[in-house]
């Protein structure tokens, strides 16, 4: 029996996946196999020794100390894509929200509740709406800083809705650059961006690379009368700088997923409480991806969408049994084990063998299951992490 641990409100149609006859899936569970979780922070709390993966459902890892685990061969993984709908969506109603004054008008209009007269009322609607007007995003220009999952999809949106695109991003995977429209121009830098856009998205991840992205410094390439958005992560954003920029009226307003007390209380801020991915068929999606690539990796060892370790799979060689292994990436460790295995006459019948920076990880199907101290002797090769047969 597999023991899977969640955090958070994880969707049912996810933790449906689990064939409860081979799991036991619960938010209290000791000695679990596996966690699924979404934004629950796990750099304070201790790893039990029984864990092999965790199944992020969403996007972003910063909640996970995906370093500290992978030297201890925990899979990290994520569900690249599947909450990047939801996003953009919520994206596009903050740009609209930014472009006219929809929410100030409608505070406005539900706060005449002392008015009895219809009529009044319209009058008055009529006197006071031009307090409330704004302008169109056609013909607008938004930058977008990411052009991942999330960036792609607002790119289409927003050329769709006639706007032009600038879009920055210096790690663009070749896989993401094919989905990208064409009319996407390129900025070389974020100043540059900053310089030209009318409305600025971020959609990075949250790494050391990105940390305060938006600063004091930035901020001063910044066009004047720019609405900056940020649905990515607090920390890519130094809020205290934005609202420097705010008061400066050099930015006009900063909408985000992510409020912090220095924001609060001030027109030219929408906050919002972290609903970027909290729709019913994104945390679907999430949840199905993340029970699945757990699954998949706890009853076979294949690896799909990891964060940590190299893509792997293998089709099962018929009957026998599956040994995988991780260990440190340096040379002579699979070599080392295909020798333990020789030594105690375990056929070898299939095997794959990948790396992915510090970590090799490797599937070796074998004619029958080595017995325990074959075992123990793969985990006692130097720089082998750790063993499973499956
Ligand atoms: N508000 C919410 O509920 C949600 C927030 N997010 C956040 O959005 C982030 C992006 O999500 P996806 O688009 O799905 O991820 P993704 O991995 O598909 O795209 C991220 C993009 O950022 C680029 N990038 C990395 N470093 C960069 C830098 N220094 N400058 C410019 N670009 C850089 C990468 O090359 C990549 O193309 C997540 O990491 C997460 O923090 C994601 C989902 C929901
Ligand atoms: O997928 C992400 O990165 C998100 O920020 C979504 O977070 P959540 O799963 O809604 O807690």
């Amino acid at each position: 029996m597999y023991k899977i641990k969640t955090y958070n409100k994880i969707s049912v149609k996810g933790l449906d996946r689990f064939d409860r006859s081979k799991y036991e899936v619960a938010s209290d569970i000791n000695s679990p196999d596996g966690y699924i979780l979404r934004s629950h922070k796990l750099h304070d709390e201790a790893l039990p020794e029984s864990v092999k993966a965790v199944a992020r459902a969403g996007a972003g890892t910063n909640n996970v100390p995906v370093a500290e685990y992978s030297k201890k061969g925990v899979v990290v993984f994520n569900a690249p894509g599947a909450n990047a709908n939801a996003v953009k969506e919520l994206v596009l109603s903050g740009m609209l929200l930014g472009s006219r004054g929809i929410i100030p008008g409608m505070n406005w209009a539900q706060s005449l509740t002392d008015m009895t007269d219809a009529a009044e009322m319209s009058a008055l609607m009529e006197k006071q709406k031009s307090n409330f007007a704004g302008s169109e995003l056609t013909g607008k220009t938004l930058g977008i800083v990411g052009l991942g999952a999330i960036g792609s999809l607002i790119a289409d949106t927003a050329l769709a809705l006639g706007m032009k695109v600038i879009g920055y991003d210096p790690a663009l995977s070749v896989e993401a650059a094919w989905r990208l429209p064409s009319q996407v121009a390129r900025a070389e830098n974020l100043q540059s961006l900053l310089a030209r856009c009318d409305y600025v998205t971020l959609h990075v991840p949250a790494i050391e690379a990105t940390h305060h992205l938006i600063n004091e410094e930035s901020l001063k390439s910044v066009k004047e009368g720019a609405v900056l958005l940020n649905f990515a992560r607090e920390a890519i954003v130094d809020a205290a700088a934005v609202v420097q920029s705010l008061d400066a009226k050099k930015l006009r307003m900063y909408i985000c997923d992510f409020p912090e007390p220095i924001l609060l209380g001030r027109d030219d801020v929408y906050a919002m409480p972290h609903i970027g991915a909290s729709t019913a068929e994104a945390e679907e999606n999430c949840a199905i991806m993340g029970a699945d690539q757990l699954m998949d990796y706890l009853e076979n060892g294949n690896i799909r969408n990891s964060v940590n370790f190299p893509a792997v799979q293998m089709e099962r060689s018929g009957p026998g049994a599956r040994i995988t292994f991780c260990n440190d990436n340096v040379s002579g460790v699979l070599g080392h084990v295909l020798s333990v295995l020789a030594d105690n006459s375990v056929n070898v019948v299939d095997m794959v063998n990948k790396s992915r920076g510090d970590i090799a990880y490797n599937i070796i199907d074998v004619e029958q299951a080595p017995a325990d101290d074959v075992v123990a002797a793969i985990k006692a090769v130097e720089h082998v992490i750790t063993v499973r047969v499956i």
